[in-house]
């Protein structure tokens, strides 16, 4: 190098999509920690304005109501993989975001194309801002929100293998309602009109049934440093 500087390397964007329980959390988060990357969790921001419209009693049964008030919360996401962050209005939100309330509810709030605007705008800002690149993981990462990322892979597993381990979490719940409660959340996310779940043609598809996370995780790793190396 002419000024002795040692060559720093391109921030690497890298998209993570798939259906609820399939693994993309926990991989996103430990690979971006293992290579020094930020983390961007977008269902936790869906989550975040689905908290904000039920504690702020809007009807959920009316789009035009939902998209009336999309601009109003503020969301801010903290992007350290090791204590990823987020608050409504400066209320730090990451425990009530996940009860079943909101869990039952995000579908509809997601599909208001008002609130998908909105929330695209904030992940393509962060994902700007990343000085060391980013994983960014959710639903329509690769094909909506930076279809020109890096590297894109779309996880998958079986309906049996993702209740299991969803009910492995919510201690003792029910493998059949746990399954049909995320057959049913997967089906709303990937027919609503505006973006849907659904894997981008460029995307590396890793079914995870049969992996553990471990594996999961190791598999990323060698697909992100392959394409930082130009294989
Ligand atoms: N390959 C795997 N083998 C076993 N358990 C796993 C594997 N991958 C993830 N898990 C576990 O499954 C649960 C769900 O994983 P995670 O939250 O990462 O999924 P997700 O795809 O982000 O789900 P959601 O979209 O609903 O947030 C976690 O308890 C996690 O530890
Ligand atoms: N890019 C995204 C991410 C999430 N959503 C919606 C659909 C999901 O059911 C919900 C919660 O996501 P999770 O926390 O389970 O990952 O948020 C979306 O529409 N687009």
């Amino acid at each position: 190098m002419e000024n002795g500087a040692a060559p720093t390397a391109k921030p690497v964007i890298v998209a993570i999509d798939g259906p609820s329980g399939t693994g993309k959390s926990s991989t996103s988060k430990a690979v971006a920690a293992q290579l020094g990357l930020s983390y961007l969790d977008t269902g936790a921001q869906y989550r975040a304005i689905t908290w904000w419209m039920v504690t702020n009693g809007i009807d959920l049964e009316d789009p035009t109501a939902i998209a009336a008030v999309a601009g109003k919360p503020e969301i801010v996401s903290g992007t350290d993989p090791a204590a990823p962050t987020i608050t409504v209005d400066g209320v730090d939100v990451a425990g009530p975001i996940r009860t079943q309330e909101v869990t039952s509810k995000v579908s509809a709030v997601s599909a208001v194309p008002e609130v998908r605007t909105r929330i695209t705008e904030l992940q393509r800002s962060l994902a700007a801002g990343a000085e060391q690149g980013i994983v960014v993981e959710g639903r329509d990462i690769g094909t909506t929100v930076l279809p020109d990322a890096d590297l894109k892979i779309f996880l998958t597993a079986s309906p049996e293998a993702r209740a299991a381990r969803r009910s492995g979490e919510l201690k003792g719940a029910d493998l059949h309602t746990t399954r049909e409660a995320l057959i049913k959340r997967d089906a709303a996310d990937s027919s609503r009109k505006t973006s849907p779940l659904a894997k981008a043609d460029d995307a590396v598809e890793v079914d995870t049934t049969e992996l553990t996370l471990a594996q999961v995780i190791e598999c990323v790793v060698t697909l992100v440093e392959e394409k930082r190396a130009g294989k």
